[in-house]
């Protein structure tokens, strides 16, 4: 299942653009509007639980920071447990971690060893707000399959598509994006 026009038009006109943001020449994608619309967070969750309830996922896992406000959402909704892929140092258990590269420097996500380890072989679903470069996506879908569970999926809001990191990721697990910016 995937977006009609119309959830589509509602969802991406709450998106708010913010020229130069964080620097120079970036268009900063600002969902802070998205949830401030109760309508449009409305169609969005309405249309993540209908696509992703036939899924016989067992578990979401929502990436920090904007990634754990879809995800843990979801979740509920799904009757699933939630599990929070984390900035590294920030989780208060063992962990595992993957270190990613950024435009300038590394960056490093963790998860607690046991997060899926409730149901055997566990189908995750890794969702954000965001793909851009890819780099915090692919190492979160190696951590969860690193865990000895399978990202079956990873799902974001918006997709920078003019960046390869949708392209990237597809080598290690199927990708949905809502909204394509190209
Ligand atoms: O595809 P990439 O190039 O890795 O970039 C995408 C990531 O960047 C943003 O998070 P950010 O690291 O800014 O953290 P935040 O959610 O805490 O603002 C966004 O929410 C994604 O997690
Ligand atoms: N253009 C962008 N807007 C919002 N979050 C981002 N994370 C990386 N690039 C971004």
């Amino acid at each position: 299942m995937t977006l009609s026009k119309t959830e589509r038009k509602i969802i991406e006109a709450s998106i708010r653009d913010i020229k130069d943001f964080p620097k120079p020449g970036i268009v900063f994608k600002d969902i802070t509007t998205l949830l401030n619309d109760h309508k449009a967070y409305g169609v969005l969750m309405n249309h993540l639980y209908q696509r992703y309830k036939e899924y016989n996922l067992d578990f979401i896992a929502g990436i920090d920071a904007r990634g754990f406000i879809f995800g843990a959402a979801l979740a509920q909704m799904l009757g699933l447990g939630f599990v929070p892929i984390r900035k590294k140092g920030k989780l208060p258990y063992t962990t595992i971690s993957e270190k990613y590269s950024l435009e300038y420097g590394v960056d490093e996500v963790e998860v607690h060893i046991d997060a899926f380890s409730a149901v055997p072989n566990a189908k995750v679903l890794v969702i954000d707000d965001l793909i851009a470069t890819g780099g915090t996506a692919n190492a979160a879908a190696t951590l969860v399959n690193q865990t000895g569970a399978t990202c079956v999926e990873a799902c974001f809001i918006i997709g920078l598509s003019f960046l390869d990191g949708i392209k990237k990721l597809e080598e290690k697990t199927t990708v949905y994006s809502l909204i394509e910016v190209n």
